[in-house]
């Protein structure tokens, strides 16, 4: 496992070119992975794209532009655009002006509660609308322990769990806002995690509009304004000394110059609409709350205003420094979290409710035991929620990240392996259970034990297994020689083969007696594989019992399909091929041993559990039905199917154990002999590139061969004219390449006529299939010898690599044609030229999707359940999360040393798994 893990990260460690963004705008230079890989394995720091930190829906915008530039001409040197902030949202504006401080520092709403002071006088009486109306009291005194540190750990639970109304200072509003958005718990709002940090540059040289500063000055000067009798507003000035780059530029490399400082001014801005908060006495305690002459260190966005070395700030930090020698290690940048919106909820409102939900945080809060983290070298809940939110530094955001990916894995696993020792009974037997994680290289049995059924069926194959076919079968058949369930993902790059392995699988079960289930996402792949099974089935020596083989999916007629429901039930077929209508309601199996679940990756692990249970409870039922008439039963008859999962994602093998909680993970490494890689071209799709790849689909079609032309739309969109469309493009091409018919094949054709078209061109009726994607998954026509992508850039680089899959699957040499619409896109595919290993190709991926935003963006390598862990490149958080699972495991095999531990894995979304 340590293995693939270090084949990955070596892999990826070469240098490739890699675009940045912000002041490297459009620029591409050279990108040394390795070093980045190595120091931030998770976050790849650089300029972060220019992002709206206030969401419109939820700001006043300030659409009533009349008063805006009425009011504010005079006032404000910038105020295109303001922001108004009514007394609703003042809540949500407030904390802002109030920096993140360690402690108490955002309590000013604590503070105002217990100090009223200039609001009390207000004719509003606007002291008691601040207690009653702008706040949910703090509600009972666990929270208050909590932020005194006093939570003992075995309550911790409660408090990640407990209602957002526990944090300090929340309005009704506010609380009802997070709640209509998902944020009933603080643990829902702590894991509302940064899409990723900006990365704050010290005020230097140039200043550009957009840019997150960082900067350390004076207050100069605080004004809380009253515009009019219902907008005020707050502007801070605050100044200081940057390097003056004018005299640098103009001075060359003179040294003095260079040093010359000049002076910047930073406009800090608060806007509020409302009658209450144009008084005099709020005014003037907003005013008082920024002292003249104060260090303070500003963070934040910068925008420039008219005004020579002015700039303005909307949305920022500020932290008072006690003096200028403080301001070293925080003008060393601290990364700027920037979230995703929520239902509308302003990024900023949400990172100050985070702050705030954070100072509600016991440092005790982590179930993990000290020596456990400590072992792994992660840092304590308590800090990782911190350093996700609040980083000091980007090592910090990223031990941080760790840890949080590690429990989404390790309570998985943790779940996994607690219900699998439940269904065990004496200790010695759970012992011998989790000896067998430790040591899967002994669980196999050879082809001498298979049943007869399936060594006839194996040499009516037209080949012979790989060596890498035959290990995967004779690991799958040690699993299902035994009375547990087998959990198991059978991975390998397209076309290594992973079909035929299934379906000796699925022999040795019928063989056994019992029935097999064969899944596949599409209709198009459960026809191509029913074909193929009864085709190898005819070429079956004579045998005693030969299977009877069933196709259902959606469009099965509904009297086939009953048809084949009652023989399920009866048993009369011993295996059927289909879609997700397998697991529909009205489908029940006889003696279910095996479910085949083809392209596993498509379905979260939740959705499997609920295959498990399906297919599990319709064989109980089945059973159940049979007791009664008097069958005779094998002891383990109740048992849940086993299910092989089959994936062509390259899965390392550390997430595949993280998402079966086991080590069921069989490879496959090699390729069918005589399989030559297939040679890729990125060509741009000018006159000249289109000719050229007419005259290479030429010499193709003369030698024999057979062409996909692969299209990203089927028709032809006025919104989108430079994509080439499938329909529209049969004629063209008909017309072009008279000689040899033409097919058509989408996703919006009937099954038949889909079908029909895969069997035309399999059978060479037609030579060349225009298609979509729809070919994408599992299409296996072995004489296919070229294809052409159109439009290639509209494609990731793993489905491109999938795609490509489909030619290459014989022994005939095979060409790819990526044809890109604009020359910039051609580099990003070029990598497709240099590598056909398929876990390369992943990582690549990820790498050239472009640095940062690793955290929220849902992309190719998220799976449903892990929303911040990524496939391609937190193998090794994977692997300890397993050995830890097993260490406590193998500490108290029911958690009971582990209360806390048990109390949250119940509390974990995956174990709604556990007891299905
Ligand atoms: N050992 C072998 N020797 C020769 N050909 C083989 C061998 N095993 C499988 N094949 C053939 O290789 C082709 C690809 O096999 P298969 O469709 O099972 O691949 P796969 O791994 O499911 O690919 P994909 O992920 O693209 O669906 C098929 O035509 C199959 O008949």
């Amino acid at each position: 496992m340590a293995l693939a893990v270090s084949v990955v990260q070596s892999r990826i460690m070469a240098s490739i070119m890699v675009t940045h963004f912000g002041p490297l705008k459009g620029a591409i230079r050279n990108f040394d992975v390795s070093l980045a890989c190595k120091r931030f394995p998770s976050i790849i720091f650089g300029y972060s794209p220019p992002v709206e930190l206030y969401d419109e829906a939820s700001c006043c915008s300030g659409k009533n532009g009349l008063l805006e530039s009425e009011i504010c001409e005079g006032h404000l040197s910038s105020s295109v655009g303001a922001k108004w902030v009514s007394p609703d949202t003042l809540c949500e504006t407030w904390p802002s002006l109030y920096p993140n401080l360690p402690s108490g520092s955002s309590s000013l709403f604590n503070e105002e509660s217990s100090h009223p002071s200039p609001l009390s006088s207000q004719p509003l009486n606007f002291e008691t609308e601040t207690k009653s109306d702008l706040r949910v009291t703090v509600e009972d005194s666990s929270t208050i322990d909590a932020l005194e540190g006093k939570q003992s750990v075995a309550s911790v639970e409660l408090i990640l769990d407990k209602s957002i109304s526990c944090i300090p200072g929340l309005s009704k509003r506010q609380f009802h806002q997070l709640e209509n958005c998902g944020f009933h718990t603080l643990r829902k709002l702590l894991h509302h995690f940064p899409r990723t940090y900006a990365d704050l540059q010290n005020a230097q040289i140039g200043i550009d509009d957009g840019q997150y500063l960082i900067f350390v000055g004076k207050i100069l000067s605080s004004r809380a304004i009253r515009a009019s009798y219902t907008f005020s507003f707050l502007e801070v000035v605050v100044g200081g000394e940057v390097a003056d780059s004018e005299s640098s530029s103009e001075n060359g490399f003179d040294e003095t110059y260079s040093r010359r400082k000049r002076t910047i001014y930073l406009h800090l801005k608060k806007f509020f609409r409302g009658t209450r908060f144009t008084f005099q006495p709020f005014l003037k305690s907003l005013q008082g709350k920024h002292t003249e002459g104060d260090i303070v260190c500003v963070s934040g966005k910068v925008k420039t205003m008219r005004k020579k070395d002015h700039y303005e700030m909307r949305e920022y930090n500020m932290d008072v420094l006690e003096d200028e020698q403080d301001s070293l290690p925080l003008a060393e940048g601290r990364p700027y979290p920037i979230y995703p919106s929520k239902g509308g909820l302003n990024p900023n409102f949400l990172r100050d409710t985070i702050s705030r939900a954070l100072l509600a945080l016991p440092v005790n809060v982590d179930p993990i035991p000290e020596d456990v983290t400590r072992d792994f070298g992660l840092k304590c809940l308590h800090d990782a929620y911190y350093g996700i939110h609040q980083p000091k530094n980007l090592d910090d955001a990223d031990l941080a990240r760790k840890r949080l990916i590690f429990d989404e894995f390790f309570y998985l696993q943790l779940g996994r392996l607690f219900q699998m020792l439940e269904g065990l009974g004496t200790q010695l037997e759970k012992d011998r259970f989790l000896d067998k994680y430790r040591k899967p290289e002994l669980n196999v049995v050879f082809m001498e034990e298979w049943s007869s059924l399936t060594k006839k069926f194996l040499k009516a194959l037209p080949y012979s297994l790989t060596s890498s076919q035959l290990s995967a079968v004779s690991e799958i058949i040690w699993d299902l020689k035994r009375p547990v369930p087998m959990n198991r993902l059978l991975q390998g790059d397209v076309g290594c083969g992973k079909t035929i392995v299934a379906f000796l699988a699925c022999m040795e079960v019928i063989g056994a007696g019992y029935q097999a289930a064969f899944m596949v996402p599409t209709e198009l792949l459960a026809i191509q594989h029913h074909e193929h099974l009864l085709y190898l089935l005819e070429n079956m020596e004579q045998v005693d019992f030969k299977p009877s083989v069933a196709l259902l999916t959606g469009s099965t007629p509904s009297k086939q399909s009953r048809l084949i429901r009652q023989g399920l039930q009866t048993g009369d077929i011993s295996l059927v091929i289909g879609t997700h209508s397998l697991i529909a309601e009205n489908v029940e199996f006889s003696a279910l041993r095996i479910a085949v679940v083809d392209e596993q990756h498509r379905f979260g692990v939740i959705q499997r559990g609920r295959f498990n249970s399906k297919l599990y409870y319709n064989s109980i039922s089945s059973r159940m039905t049979a007791t009664s008439s008097d069958v005779c039963l094998k002891d383990d008859v109740c048992m849940a199917p086993h299910v092989l999962a089959m994936s062509a994602t390259p899965i390392p093998r550390t997430l595949a154990i993280a998402l079966f909680g086991d080590m069921s993970l069989t490879q496959i490494t090699d390729l069918p002999p005589g399989r030559q890689p297939v040679e890729t071209f990125t060509i741009e799709a000018n006159e000249i590139g289109i000719e050229r790849v007419y005259e290479m689909m030429r010499d193709d079609l003369e030698t024999g061969g057979k062409v996909y032309l692969v299209y990203p739309v089927i028709e032809q969109s006025e919104q989108l004219p430079q994509l080439r469309a499938a329909s529209a493009e049969l004629e063209t091409i008909s017309n072009r390449f008279e000689d040899y018919n033409c097919g058509l094949l989408h996703g919006k054709m009937k099954s038949d006529d889909k079908d029909e078209a895969l069997r035309r061109f399999r059978s060479g009726q037609t030579r060349i299939l225009l298609s979509t994607q729809v070919i994408e998954i599992g299409v296996d026509v072995p004489d296919a010898s070229m294809m052409v992508v159109m439009n290639a850039e509209r494609f990731g680089i793993a489905q491109l690599h999938q795609l490509r899959g489909r030619v290459g699957r014989g022994v005939r040499k095979s060409k790819c044609v990526l044809l890109a619409s604009t020359t910039r896109s051609l580099n990003r595919l070029k990598v497709l030229e240099e590598s056909s290993d398929g876990f390369y190709l992943a990582n690549m991926d990820l790498i050239l999707r472009g640095p940062g935003d690793l955290l929220g963006k849902k992309q190719s390598g998220h799976l449903p359940e892990f929303p911040i862990a990524r496939l391609e490149i937190d193998g090794n958080i994977l692997q300890d999360a397993h050995l830890a699972a097993l260490k406590i495991l193998g500490t108290s095999h029911d958690l009971e040393k582990f209360p806390d531990l048990k109390a949250e894995l119940s509390m974990r979304q995956p174990l709604c798994l556990l007891g299905d």
